[in-house]
Formats: structure tokens, C-alpha cells, sequence
């Protein structure tokens, strides 16, 4: 249970509002117990009447009228006062579930790119979900439930003692087994819906994979296919559900049982003890109204104490991304303005998760003003070397250093500021495009939009489209081509004017003309910039300053596009075979 001692501080935090609920609970409590008072009260008027005891009827009528009155008074003071409860204790787990939500998605973001392989996408959505409304339950229901039971226990329970002891000890028997009863239903519910929940996730994943992919699946024609696998999940799901359903459909009958045996039990004692003169009518009246009254404060024991498992086990599956800590932390709190030297030193690199060495004793270095080229085969590891300038990862084998200095002695801030970082696969967000290019820039005016979109040969383009920049794309708008997301996502890297511009085969979607235009662009706007160009094509490379061969993690060839061209290796052998490929 310890882990909900995490939710303390926001207890702390909502203090006012909490202790009011609390007061309110106690008070409307108070309220709701005086009415059964009053009926019994009513009763024993109305039977005494008819024993003959009271004979004036005026006199009973007036009686009766202002017990009906203080009943509805009471009522409607209780229904205020439960009104307010709600406000004060179920808004407080609002806010609590609130904060905490927002608590989470800031950790996500603060986690690195590591975090995020090791943890599934369902995992990450389910703790900000699923488990923060299992933990609201603990701030609000329970706590609102706890007290209420607590509070009516201690005033009915003496309340009746003192009316009727040995009534209330047979009343209240049946009671802890109805607790009891309870709680178990309750875990095999949890049980069950957890199941539930895991084939939901299931088929959500399923069904989200499907319409990303509806493209792929009509192409190879596997509707059928995909079809039966759906109806599979769903009959899986419609078991689990049908299971669930069984357990839950005994709560209500298994109440109604316990309470019929509990108001069995006054009618029978009781009775016996009116007609041994030992209590009054109307006591046993109140006892059936107490005995009710108890019934669902009793159930809500085993419910809340389930609950409460519950959310402790939600608490502790967040807490455990709460406390994680970021792989790569900023450690320098002062500013440190980039110039943008780069230098890698006998750097070597493995991924911790897959154990592949990407990198093996690289040493490079790149000026600002100088562009540099990478080539290289698929995974030789030219993405990585973008990824460590970045600093997405950490390098634990060699140096890595930006103008001389380490770069974790770098204000991580200040460098990713500095940084134009276009990856291979551009991303756009379901927004508006000039909001796409603004990423880089928030607040960018409407001209430098533009000045970048041209920059990134992508204006014309853009002014096709009817409604121009504030074309939506994505799901809710149009889709963009390969080469205009490519054009798009560079647009947003050079509008922040950054130091260092990394572009991660943005190229490889635009035919070669429009690859020259930007190129030329770029050329134009980074005199004093740092680049780096990965690419698998020459025509992007040939202008470098210098350019780098990879394969398999190491530097195989370096040079100018002229030494390049005149020695015998890889990068001849391209050249050649992409310069046939453009003659054919
Ligand atoms: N995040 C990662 N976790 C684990 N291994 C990775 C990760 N990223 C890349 N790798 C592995 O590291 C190696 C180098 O990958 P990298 O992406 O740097 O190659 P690349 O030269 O950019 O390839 P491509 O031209 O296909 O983009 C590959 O073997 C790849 O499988």
C-alpha cells in the first residue's frame, strides 16, 4: 500500500477542499440518519392511536405533521450536503487524476529515445489511462465511501445498540458475511476485467494497424485474411466479456440475498420482542429503514478495500515510470552558445538493447562554414553518428566533442536548440502545415514560413493546395507525397536558423533536379553553419566539403568528391553505377 503514499502530496495540495469534504460527509451522514428516527417516531404515534393510548386526534394529526416535516427537511438537508460531498471529495480525485496525467506525459517526455524501445506504446498509454483513473478511484470513491461508512457505522450502530442491543446484534450478523462476499466478487471482477482490458488493447492495436495499413492490405488483396483474424480477437473478446458478465451479475442478487436475510432477521427477533412488550413498533420500523441503510456501506467495504488493491497496484506501475531516470541528463545549468565544431575521436558505439556496434572507431571532424557528407550501405550506421551529435544517445567508447568541449558538458538545451534535425522518416503532425514548419519556431512570422518553405522547394507546392499553409494534413486532412513530407520537414529544421543542420536522407523522395535546388539553397544559407548530408546518392554528396565512406561502423574512405572519384572503392564504384543509372 505504500506506493499510494505517493498521492500524499497532492492530498496535501487539495488540503482545503479535502478536509471540507470531509466535514460536509460527516454532516450529510448526520442528516440522512435522523429520517428513519422520525418514521419510527410517526409509527409509534400511529400505533398508539390505534391501541387507544392516544385519543386526541388533532393532537396526532399535528404530531404527524411535523415529523412529515422535519422528514422532508432532513432529506432535503441530506440531499444538499451529499451534493456538496461530491463536489468537494469527487472534484478533488478530478484534480488529482488531472495532475497526475500531466505529471506522467512530462516524465514521457523527459525519458529518452531507450526508454521508449523498451516499453510498448499500449504500456505507455495504458499507465496515463487505464491505471490514473484506477488510482482516481482510491483519491475520490473510496475515500468519500470510507468515511460515509465510517461515520454511519459509528452513529447507527450505537444508535441502535442503544435502542435495541440484542436486536441489533441479529440484525447486523448477516453483515460481515455481505463484506466479505463483496470483496471477493470484487477481486474475481478485477480479475476478469483485467483480461477484458488486455483483449480490448488487443483489439484496438489490431484494428489501429489495420487502417494505418488498409493501403497494403487492399493491395495484396488479404481483406479475408485480416477479416478472420478480427473475428478471432473478437470472439476471444466476447468470451472474456460474457465471463466477466457472470461474476458481475451475481453483485446486485448476492446484496438483495443478505439484505433479505438481514431484515428477516429484525422482522422475526423483533416481532417476538414487541410481543414480549421489549421494544416499541416503530423500533422495529427503524431497524428495517438502519438495517437497508447499512446494507450498501457494508458492501462498499469489500468494494473499496478491493479498490484500493487495485489502485495501489496502478500507483505502483506508474510510480515506476515516475522514478525512472532519464538516460541523458542535462548536468550544466549555464548557457554554452554553439559555434558548432564537431569532432568524433575513436568513437565506437553499441546499443545497449540489440548489442550491435554501429559505430567502430570513428574520428571525423566538421568546422562551421563546412559541409559534410556521410555514405555508406544500409545500416552501416550513419543515422547513428546524427543521433550522438543530438545527443539522443550517450557515447561511451571515444569522444565526442562540439566546439572542444565534451558535449555532456554541454546546456543540453542549448544544443538541441542549435540543431535543425531532419530524420530519415520525416514525421508531420495532424495539423495545420505552416503549424508543421512552426515546430521549429513557434513563433515565426508568416513570411519567414514561407522564406523556409522556399528554401525547401516546397512552396509551389504549397500554394497549390486550396487552402495553402493552413492546409491540414494527416488523418483529419490531405496526405502529403514522400519527396513533399521530406521538403516539408527540412522547411521546419531551417526556419529555426540553427547552427548545425543535420539531414538524415531527406533527400531520397525528390527527383534530382529538385535535390539540386535545395541543395543549392542550403549552400546559400549554412556559409557559416555546420551540415551534415547522409545520403545514399553521389548527387547529394559531390558538393561536400568533405565526405565520409561507412561500412559496417567504420570509415572506410574520406575525402573531397574529386579525391573520391579518382581512387578505386566504394564510393568510385557508386558514382560510376549511379552515373550509368542516369545516362539509361
Ligand atoms: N535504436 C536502435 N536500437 C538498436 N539498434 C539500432 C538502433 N538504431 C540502429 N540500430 C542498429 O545499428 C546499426 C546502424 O544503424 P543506422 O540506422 O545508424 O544505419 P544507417 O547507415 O543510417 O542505415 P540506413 O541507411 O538504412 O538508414 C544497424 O545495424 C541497426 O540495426
Amino acid at each position: 500500500m505504500k506506493e499510494l503514499q505517493y498521492l500524499n502530496r497532492y492530498f496535501y495540495k487539495y488540503r482545503g477542499r479535502l478536509i471540507f469534504g470531509l466535514l460536509i460527509t460527516i454532516i450529510a451522514r448526520i442528516f440522512a440518519l435522523l429520517t428513519p428516527k422520525f418514521i419510527g417516531d410517526s409509527t409509534d404515534i400511529v400505533e398508539k392511536y390505534i391501541n387507544g393510548e392516544l385519543t386526541d386526534l388533532a393532537y396526532v394529526k399535528s404530531e404527524l405533521l411535523t415529523n412529515i416535516l422535519l422528514i422532508l427537511g432532513t432529506t432535503i438537508l441530506a440531499a444538499f450536503f451529499t451534493f456538496l460531498m461530491r463536489q468537494a471529495i469527487i472534484v478533488v480525485s478530478r484534480y488529482i487524476e488531472f495532475d497526475l496525467k500531466n505529471e506522467i506525459f512530462k516524465q514521457y517526455e523527459r525519458l529518452s529515445l531507450g526508454f521508449y524501445k523498451n516499453n510498448r506504446t499500449g504500456d505507455l498509454m495504458n499507465r496515463i489511462s487505464e491505471d490514473v483513473s484506477k488510482v482516481r478511484m482510491y483519491a475520490g470513491p473510496a475515500i468519500m465511501y470510507s468515511v460515509t461508512t465510517v461515520t454511519l457505522f459509528i452513529v447507527v450502530i450505537s444508535y441502535m445498540f442503544y435502542t435495541a442491543p440484542v436486536l441489533t446484534l441479529y440484525a447486523i450478523a448477516p453483515l460481515p458475511v455481505l463484506s466479505i462476499a463483496v470483496y471477493r466478487l470484487s477481486v474475481a471482477i478485477h480479475k476478469r476485467s483485467t483480461v477484458v482490458q488486455q483483449y480490448l488493447s488487443k483489439l484496438t492495436s489490431f484494428t489501429q494497424e489495420s487502417f494505418s495499413g488498409i493501403a497494403v492490405i487492399k493491395a495484396y488483396g488479404i481483406e479475408g485474411r485480416t477479416n478472420i483474424e478480427f473475428a478471432e480477437l473478437a470472439k476471444g473478446s466476447k468470451e472474456k466479456n460474457i465471463d466477466l458478465a457472470k461474476v458481475q451479475a451475481l453483485f446486485f442478487p448476492l446484496m438483495m440475498l443478505l439484505i433479505g436475510a438481514s431484515n428477516l432477521m429484525v422482522i422475526y427477533v423483533g416481532g417476538n420482542q414487541f410481543m414480549e412488550d421489549k421494544i416499541d413498533f416503530g423500533t422495529i420500523v427503524e431497524f428495517l429503514i438502519y438495517v437497508n441503510m447499512l446494507t450498501w456501506p457494508v458492501a462498499v467495504v469489500g468494494w473499496v478495500t478491493s479498490m484500493i488493491q487495485q489502485a495501489a497496484a496502478s500507483q505502483k506501475r506508474i510510480n515506476e515510470f515516475l522514478m525512472e531516470e532519464p538516460a541523458i541528463k542535462n548536468t550544466v545549468d549555464k548557457s554554452t552558445p554553439i559555434n558548432g565544431r564537431i569532432a568524433f575521436k575513436d568513437l565506437s558505439f553499441t546499443y545497449t538493447d540489440t548489442n550491435i556496434t554501429a559505430l567502430k572507431n570513428v574520428s571525423f571532424e566538421v568546422k562551421p562554414g563546412e559541409t559534410l557528407s556521410i555514405i555508406g550501405n544500409t545500416g552501416s550506421g550513419k543515422s547513428t553518428i546524427l543521433e550522438l551529435i543530438g545527443r539522443l544517445y550517450d557515447v561511451e567508447e571515444g569522444q565526442l566533442t562540439i566546439d572542444d568541449a565534451k558535449i555532456t558538458d554541454l546546456n543540453l538545451r542549448d544544443l538541441r536548440y542549435s540543431i535543425g534535425y531532419v530524420p530519415q522518416d520525416a514525421f508531420l503532425f495532424s495539423d495545420t502545415i505552416s503549424n508543421n514548419i512552426k515546430f521549429g519556431k513557434e513563433a515565426a512570422s508568416e513570411k519567414e514560413v514561407i522564406e523556409a518553405a522556399k528554401l525547401a522547394s516546397v512552396h509551389k507546392n504549397i500554394e497549390g493546395f486550396s487552402k495553402g499553409y493552413d492546409t491540414i494534413l494527416g488523418e483529419r486532412g490531405i496526405t502529403l507525397s514522400g519527396g513533399q513530407k521530406q521538403r516539408v520537414s527540412i522547411a521546419r529544421a531551417v526556419i529555426k536558423n540553427p547552427q548545425i543542420l543535420l539531414f538524415d536522407d531527406c533527400l531520397s523522395a525528390v527527383d534530382t533536379e529538385t535535390e539540386e535546388e535545395i541543395l543549392q539553397n542550403l549552400h546559400r544559407i549554412s556559409q557559416n553553419k555546420t551540415t551534415i548530408i547522409v545520403s545514399h546518392r553521389i548527387s547529394s554528396a559531390k558538393n561536400a566539403d568533405k565526405i565520409i565512406v561507412l561500412e559496417e561502423g567504420k570509415i572506410i574512405q574520406q575525402g573531397t568528391h574529386n579525391e573520391l572519384v579518382n581512387v578505386d572503392g566504394y564510393y568510385k564504384e557508386l558514382y560510376i553505377k549511379q552515373l550509368s543509372e542516369k545516362e539509361i
